[in-house]
């Protein structure tokens, strides 16, 4: 079915923005010291959870003064729902992982399935360890399993369908530059 742009337009003005420039360049610097005093001498090698993790990684890995590698994997269980279903795995890790420090890094960690599945098969790769860096913790209970959060985290936010840093709205506004929710949703 053809996108109506129009739509799409009219979701970003009427959407209230949770994480400004500012909050989110914030976040951006407090993680990266954080990441850098725990992975620098650790030779890590960095996956880019596709497409979410994308502007993440693009903004964040800069910050980071150390030697790493960069990869990506894509898996999926959103596609442009707003609710998730069961993850689909596009592209998996082709690296060899044995003995390595891995840094996954992903826009969002809302009910955490995404991620449990992505370390828990990392692990199983037979990686020395497994980390993880969300820009986003969605605020709710209902995580993949009770307390869950990622390793390293940028902000914690409301309990709303979020598009902007990476996230989408229909596949669209990835490109924004701050976080926003969606109205009503
Ligand atoms: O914590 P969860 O509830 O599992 O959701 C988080 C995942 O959802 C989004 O991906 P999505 O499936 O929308 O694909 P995308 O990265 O291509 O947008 C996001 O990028 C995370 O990977
Ligand atoms: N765009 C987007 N993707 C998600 N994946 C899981 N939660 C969200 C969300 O709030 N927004």
């Amino acid at each position: 079915m053809a996108v109506d742009l129009q739509e799409i337009i009219r979701a970003r003005e009427e959407a209230d923005c949770l994480a400004d420039e500012a909050a989110v360049e914030a976040a951006l610097a407090r993680l990266a010291v954080d990441v850098t005093a725990r992975l620098q001498h650790s030779n890590p090698l960095v996956y880019v959870v596709m497409n979410g993790g994308l502007i993440f990684a693009g903004r964040l890995l800069p910050r980071l003064p150390f030697p790493l590698e960069v990869a990506y994997l894509h898996a999926t269980r959103y596609g442009l729902a707003t609710h998730g279903t069961l993850l689909d795995w596009r592209v998996r890790p082709t690296q060899d992982l044995r003995g390595r420090s891995v840094l996954v890094l992903d826009d969002i960690l809302d009910e955490g399935y995404t991620l449990a599945a992505i370390v828990e098969h990392l692990r199983a790769e037979g990686a020395r360890e497994v980390l993880t860096a969300v820009l986003v913790h969605k605020e709710h209970e209902r995580k993949a399993y009770p307390g869950m959060r990622a390793d390293f985290t940028g902000l914690d936010i409301a309990d709303r369908f979020l598009f902007g840093c990476g996230m989408d709205y229909q596949g669209y506004w990835r490109n924004a530059p701050a976080i926003y929710a969606v109205k009503g949703l």
